[in-house]
């Protein structure tokens, strides 16, 4: 089973407040880790750590059993991001914010825009300017990228955020499925997820005083 990532001993701290330490675990094809703790525990820190954007940690970070600074370029090759906020641009309509979206990833392209946006319950919305649709669209619209693409690995910040309930459950069985065809997911989401293969990852308990903060 490809070892995708793995993140060993990572300390984080924020304006010199310690959010974190000991922090480790790994995720492996078909495995599901869901991030969890309190408000401003460190879920987004830890992800823009993963993705370079915050350099300042301690501990080591392993991209299929390299370290991950060396292997940045085949990390975003492989890597399907959705930040908490969705990304789209007001003044582009469906189709035009995905075609944006999914431009550098040219060839990992499995579906056409139509049909993504279609899976998502935006059939007919394809040229509607997303500064006319509500949150929970524009929230869609971003989340046509896991239909659209073929990456392995998605790392998903608030991926929920204003979907209702069918769309939350459909969007649960698709991350079920990526998982079960060997791809790979961190979320973060206060959410009780309704998925099987979940491997909960709890901040709070890596914090000065947590389980296993000393
Ligand atoms: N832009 C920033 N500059 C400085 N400190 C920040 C910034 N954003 C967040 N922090 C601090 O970093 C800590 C961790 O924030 P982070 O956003 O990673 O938490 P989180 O677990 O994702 O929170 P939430 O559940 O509220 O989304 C917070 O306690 C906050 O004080």
């Amino acid at each position: 089973m490809t070892e995708y990532l793995s993140v060993k001993n990572l300390l984080i701290e924020r304006d010199d407040r310690l959010l974190f330490k000991d922090l480790n675990f790994t995720l492996s094809a078909g495995e599901v880790i869901q991030l969890v703790g309190r408000n401003g525990s460190g879920k987004t820190s830890l992800i823009r750590t993963l993705l370079g954007l915050m350099p300042d940690f301690e501990g080591d970070l392993f991209w299929k059993g390299k370290p991950l600074y060396q292997e940045r370029d085949d990390f975003f090759n492989h890597l399907l991001y959705l930040g908490h906020k969705p990304s789209i641009k007001s003044a582009l309509t469906a189709k035009e914010n995905l075609e944006w979206l999914v431009a550098p990833y040219e060839t990992s392209v499995s579906e056409n825009i139509e049909n993504a946006l279609a899976e998502v319950g935006l059939r007919g919305y394809e040229d509607v300017e997303c500064h006319s649709m509500s949150a929970g669209q524009n929230r869609r619209v971003a989340l046509a990228q896991l239909y659209l693409l073929n990456l392995p690995v998605w790392i998903l910040d608030e991926p929920f955020t204003a979907i209702d309930l069918a769309g939350v459950a459909q969007l649960e069985t698709r991350i079920a499925e990526h998982a079960a065809q060997g791809g790979a997911v961190i979320l973060t989401t206060h959410h009780v997820l309704d998925i099987d293969v979940v491997k909960r990852v709890n901040l709070d308990d890596f914090m000065p005083g947590g389980k296993h903060g000393r």
